[in-house]
């Protein structure tokens, strides 16, 4: 299940990415937002963070103005690895080398064609393991290191 979200200034990009996985027939939720009215990117990230590390959603897709906020904003859940892409290879790779759980993009970045190309990427490519968990694990050993 994908977890999908983004506030007013990913909307529009929402939308074309909610249609895109309807018609390929994969499951998600949308956690919002559902309109351009002015809203706070971390609010729709928290949602669809917390789905993730509930075990809610598998992965989820993030998407703001730039992708930076959202991002930022999501990579403050402990098990969360928000990776922000602008290309195909990036979505490529940081599912086989950082195991990403979340996607996010930029809807005053990108366009709707390149967008779409990054989200199937993303969907498509799994994680490699070996050498790459070792590393994973130890962003998980920062994360301990500064929760209470
Ligand atoms: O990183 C933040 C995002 O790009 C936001 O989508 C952006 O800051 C929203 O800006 P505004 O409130 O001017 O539409």
């Amino acid at each position: 299940m994908i977890a999908l979200g983004s506030d007013h200034a990913g909307f529009p990009l929402k939308e074309v990415v909610r249609k895109y996985l309807e018609e390929q027939q994969i499951p998600f939720k949308d956690y919002g937002c559902f309109n351009t009215d002015s809203v706070d990117y971390p609010d729709q990230a928290l949602k669809v963070a917390q789905a993730i590390v509930a075990g809610e959603a598998d992965r989820g897709i993030l998407i703001c103005g730039t992708g930076i906020g959202i991002s930022i904003s999501a990579n403050k859940v402990p098990g969360i690895r928000a990776a922000l892409c602008g290309d195909v290879y990036s979505a490529k790779y940081t599912r086989l080398h950082n195991d990403a759980n979340i996607l996010a993009m930029g809807d005053r970045v990108l366009g709707e064609g390149l967008a779409l190309e990054i989200v199937k990427t993303f969907l498509e490519t799994e994680f490699e393991g070996g050498r790459h968990q070792r590393r994973v694990d130890k962003i998980a050993q920062i994360e301990k290191m500064y929760s209470k």
